[in-house]
């Protein structure tokens, strides 16, 4: 455990690929000034650096897979250690995997709360062709976005059942997930008012 973080809030936020994740996050920065980590952001710097290691990620996100936990990891807790004066974290689109989970809480902090937006299958897909119009994302083409689904249901949807069970998990639900941003943001602060 990293002792410089006790006692900060740290929230996870999960959801399908093009689920609205990053769109909220940035409201909620506005908000309540919590620091934003993005561990698909994070990925890109690496990959914009042009390093060998960049490469091999690159690969593997364009793929739709899922890079070793390990490298997120290590990749969060530096960003995390060097922002330890903010009153909180969030963690967006982590963890992708219940194991990653795990070994985020045994050796960082465990996690104050979940927030999941839940969205259908097709309007992921719709949103995100949308935004590879504009993004430059390698990612956002119709074929990897399929791949990035398929790895969501697989590897991320037992991380919701597990929090859930763990009665960290605040759901939006589809009706709400899918109406504006500004809607799920209502939502959104019902639970950061809380905290
Ligand atoms: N209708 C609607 N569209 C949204 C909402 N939130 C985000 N979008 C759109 O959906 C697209 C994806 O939103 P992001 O916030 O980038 O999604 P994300 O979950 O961070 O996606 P990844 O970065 O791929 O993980 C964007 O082009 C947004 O404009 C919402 O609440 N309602
Ligand atoms: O903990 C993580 C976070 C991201 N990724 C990779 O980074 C890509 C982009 O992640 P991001 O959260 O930006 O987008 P999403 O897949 O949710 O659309 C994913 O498809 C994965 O290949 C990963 O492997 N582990
Ligand atoms: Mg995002």
């Amino acid at each position: 455990m990293a002792a410089e973080l006790a006692g900060k809030k740290i929230i996870f936020i999960v959801g399908g690929p093009g689920s609205g994740k990053g769109t909220q996050c940035e409201r909620i920065v506005a908000k309540y000034g919590y620091c934003h980590l993005s561990s698909g952001d994070l990925l890109r710097a690496e990959v914009a650096s042009g390093s060998e290691r960049g490469q091999e990620l690159q690969e593997i996100m364009k793929r739709g897979e899922l890079v070793p936990l390990e490298t997120v990891l290590a990749m969060i807790r530096d960003k995390m250690l060097a922002n330890t004066d903010a009153k909180g974290f969030l963690i967006d689109g982590y963890p992708r995997e219940v194991d990653q989970g795990k070994q985020f809480e045994s050796s960082i902090a465990p996690a104050t709360s979940v927030l999941y937006l839940d969205v259908a299958t097709e309007t992921m897909v719709q949103r995100l062709i949308k935004r590879g119009q504009t993004s430059g994302r390698a990612d956002d083409n119709e074929e990897t976005i399929r791949a990035r689904l398929n790895t969501f249901e697989k590897a991320t949807a037992p991380v919701v059942d597990y929090y859930k069970q763990q009665g960290k998990l605040y759901e939006i639900e589809r009706a709400v997930a899918e109406s504006s941003p500004d809607e799920v943001f209502a939502k959104v602060c019902l639970l950061f008012d809380k905290l």
